[in-house]
């Protein structure tokens, strides 16, 4: 999918943004179109604060121009518009695949609303047939942690797998928190809420990258134009 139809989800949401917003930046390739539109936005007089995913989002927040601040300062924001790896038809959501799913997880809990911007590539029937699921863990642990990991997915009747982030390449991929990801492929998830509370009764798990009944609204865009899908529609 093309930069420019990203650029366009990215502008649709920028046309939400009203001065004296707080507002969470997303992380990935689509955030980034954004946030740069944010920026210019910035430039020209509006009076935004915003609130960044991951330490690469901040680094480009900072050099648009955007005034940051966090979430010790302002406990909620207006709006988070972020990037997604797979969305199914009820706007729940896989992300995880720039590693940000924890901080990206955290702001938008914080946010009133969120938003979601995307190619139509990202559009899926159900969550996990096409995409592994990010799930961050503690280095502590990690054998434990994935051997569990791996129970569910073996238990889930697709053949799964788990694959340490960055292992094959020899250097583990961190997080900006210090934690490692580990990929797991499920196959499709029919009970996503299930699955998100076994993972999370696993000790060394610290978040994944389910994102349930958070997002109401997506622009997605398809070369024709963008779409605008609500939750619930
Ligand atoms: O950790 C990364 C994030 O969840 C991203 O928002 C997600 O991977 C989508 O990124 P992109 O817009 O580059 O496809």
């Amino acid at each position: 999918m093309s930069e420019a139809l990203k650029r366009e989800a990215a502008g649709r949401a920028v046309a939400e943004i009203r001065s004296g917003m707080k507002v969470g930046l997303g992380t990935g390739s689509t955030a980034r179109h954004f946030v740069d539109l944010l920026g210019e936005k910035v430039r020209a007089g509006m009076d935004i604060v915003g609130v960044p995913t991951s330490e690469a989002t901040a680094s480009q927040a900072r050099e648009c121009g955007i005034p940051l601040s966090d979430l010790d300062t302002l406990a909620r924001l207006d709006v988070t518009v972020d990037g997604a790896d797979e969305i199914d038809g009820d706007l729940n959501l896989i992300k995880g695949a720039g590693g940000a799913l924890l901080r990206e997880k955290i702001v938008a809990a914080a946010s009133d609303a969120m938003i979601v911007i995307a190619d139509d590539t990202k559009v899926v029937e159900a969550l996990g047939g096409r995409f592994p699921l990010p799930v961050e863990v503690n280095r502590f642990g990690l054998g434990a942690t994935r051997a569990l990991v791996q129970r569910l997915v073996d238990g889930h009747g697709t053949d799964g797998w788990v694959k340490l982030r960055g292992e094959e390449a020899g250097t583990p991929f961190e997080t900006d928190g210090g934690h490692l990801i580990l990929d797991a492929f499920f196959g499709r998830i029919s009970q996503p809420e299930a699955l998100s509370n076994e993972l999370l009764n696993i000790p060394g798990v610290v978040q994944h990258g389910l994102f349930l009944n958070m997002c109401r609204k997506a622009y997605v865009a398809t070369p024709n134009g963008v779409e605008t899908l609500l939750k619930g529609n």
